[in-house]
């Protein structure tokens, strides 16, 4: 068999770790997927849709640190585009491919279908560079290597989505075969005299303090720092708080560990542990309009070690040109131990147990998924009330949390989930997801009945956009009802004579007994997905969104300066 271009990147996904890449059919990629599928590292995996493609991967990169979708050209590739967007926005390695016109018709004048009509097929190489940190279009074979290890070694990198487009009468053309792939995951060395500079200036600052706090932000896994964290914490034995995006990246079994700071919506006492400490340690957090809730509070100032990917800034100096991860480590090496904001014990608020017979609601609902989650359960907050619902949770050692705070679009979480259930088999997956997000996406709960993957999804029905009316309420908020555990009758209908693929479950919970009894027949069902269909009233939802919301509004209502 000889080695292809298809064969190169399948090699090179292998070797950086991939088992799977997700992929939607379409006649500009079928040659490169049968060359993917030739190589036999991996598995191919297929989606309903590119968006689904795109989003299924992002989640795979989550668990697995990097991904790939495999999508056709313009009418596949601007769909999954909406994907990298997210993937940008998360800072999340994946790397979208794209079948490709035949490399003849460059220039040739002609006009080919899928594309907006005209003969420059330009576009979508010009529309993926906003969305992405590299991008290449392979139209011969002895290009093709440079271009491939240049896109995945970028995305490594910079932990960035990245593209690449491919001739479709170039993936099986003959091509040399790859070095070692130490070359694609080397990083920059650090320029010790920056770092050096940034350690005596951060020591100075924290030697001076007394009341000594740490607060994790969203950025910090991509910079794979969680375990050099947990070292600081530890050397420095003071409280460590964490915002809401970046829930389970510090461990809340840690007796460090004192809740989620959110501004004036924080879990409570938390706000007081931020506010009363006189140096706060700010590790890679992103102060956008919500985590701000509305502009109103970001934990910024002289009194702030802000620890950025790849900058340090403090006492009225910054310095560059090292990793996160590196200063943290080397901090921690000289830190010394600051207590004194350990003083106040940490209680998390329990949620009471609600009678059983009475209609469900959203506390008792919340309450029922937090005592399902374990160490080890990666449990997935849609956008919408979810993420409140998530964020007041308290989680065991070893529970992982995804949630998707900076791109927000809502559907995200489905196809998300079965990609990171499919690089995480062994990982108990929940989903929280709104009836409105969910209507987005419904169709990939298919795939995790055809690949039996046992997903448990809390299908949040309160008849429309909750979270948008409280915002700003017009009849667009309001959706069409469906049967949502009905769908799993739909999607069991599988293969006629083949075994697999039909074991989905659909069922309905209106009180807290019935979600109940629902959560112990999920839990017994390991061969599908499992959907409870949670009825709530419409105003049944978190104070803090009604409180978030009301700010977020104002923010968004400013008058033009
Ligand atoms: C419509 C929209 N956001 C606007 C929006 C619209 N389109 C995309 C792709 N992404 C978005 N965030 C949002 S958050 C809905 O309240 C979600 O409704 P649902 O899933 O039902 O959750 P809640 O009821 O808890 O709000
Ligand atoms: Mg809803």
């Amino acid at each position: 068999m000889a080695f292809t271009v298809g064969h190169y990147l399948a090699e090179r996904l292998t070797q950086i770790g991939l088992k799977h890449h997700f992929a939607v059919a379409g006649d500009y990629n079928l040659i490169l997927l049968d060359q993917l599928i030739e190589h036999g590292g991996m598995k191919q995996i297929y989606d309903c849709n590119e968006l689904n493609c795109s989003f299924a991967a992002e989640g795979y990169a989550r668990e697995n640190g990097a991904a790939a979708a495999v999508v056709t050209f313009s009418v596949g590739a601007i769909s999954a585009m909406n994907g990298l967007g997210g993937a940008y926005a998360e800072n999340l390695p994946v790397i979208l491919i794209s079948g490709a016109p035949n490399s003849n018709d460059h220039g040739s004048g002609h006009v080919l279908h899928h594309t907006i009509g005209t003969t420059d097929y330009n576009y979508q190489m010009e529309m993926v560079k906003h969305v992405t940190c590299a991008a290449e279009s392979i139209t011969s074979a002895d290009t093709a290597p440079a271009k491939i290890d240049h896109v995945i070694r970028t995305a490594l990198r910079e932990k960035k989505p990245a593209y690449l487009e491919i001739a479709c009468n170039v993936a099986s053309q003959p091509c040399v075969r790859p070095g070692p792939v130490s070359s694609l995951l080397s990083h920059l060395k650090a320029d010790e005299v920056s770092l050096k500079a940034a350690l005596e200036e951060s020591l100075a600052f924290l030697e001076k303090a007394q009341n000594v706090v740490i607060l994790v932000g969203s950025k910090l896994r991509s910079c794979e720092a969680l375990t050099e964290t947990v070292a600081l914490a530890d050397k420095l034995g003071c409280a460590v708080t964490v915002m809401a995006a970046a829930k389970s990246f510090f461990s809340e079994a840690h007796p460090g560990f004192r809740g989620v700071y959110w501004g004036e919506v924080s879990s409570p006492g938390v706000e007081d542990v931020i506010k009363s400490a006189d140096a706060v340690i700010t590790l890679a957090p992103v102060w956008n309009d919500y985590s701000t809730v509305g502009w109103r509070d970001s934990v910024r100032g002289e009194h702030v070690l802000e620890v950025d990917p790849g900058r340090v800034t403090v006492s009225g100096k910054t310095f560059e040109g090292f990793r996160l991860k590196e200063f943290v480590a080397a901090l921690t090496e000289r830190v010394s131990s600051k207590p004194a904001s350990l003083v106040k014990p940490y209680t998390p608020v329990a949620l009471p147990v609600a009678d059983a017979a009475k209609p469900l609601t959203n506390d008792e609902m919340t309450r029922q998924i937090n005592a399902l989650v374990d160490g080890n359960t990666t449990l997935y907050a849609e956008t919408g009330d979810s993420w409140f619902n998530a964020t007041r949770m308290h989680l065991p050692e070893g529970a992982k949390v995804e949630s998707e705070m900076q791109w927000g679009h809502i559907g995200w979480s489905v196809p998300s989930i079965f990609g990171n259930a499919l690089a995480a088999p062994e990982r108990q997956h929940v989903l929280m997801v709104g009836d409105g997000s969910f209507q987005l996406t419904a169709q990939e709960v298919a795939q995790m009945v055809r690949y039996e993957l046992p997903v448990i999804i809390f299908l949040i029905n309160n008849f429309g956009y909750v979270i948008e009316i409280k915002i700003h309420d017009g009849p667009y908020n309001y959706i069409q009802n469906w049967d949502y555990a009905a769908l799993m009758q739909v999607f069991n209908q599988g293969v006629p004579g083949v075994e697999s693929g039909k074991y989905g479950l659909g069922l309905h919970a209106t009180t807290g007994e019935e979600l109940a009894d629902a959560i112990e027949k999920a839990k017994k069902n390991t061969r599908g997905p499992t959907l409870i269909e949670c009825k709530l009233d419409q105003t049944d939802c978190t104070e803090t969104l009604v409180q978030w919301g009301k700010f977020v509004a104002a923010a968004n209502s400013r008058k033009p300066a």
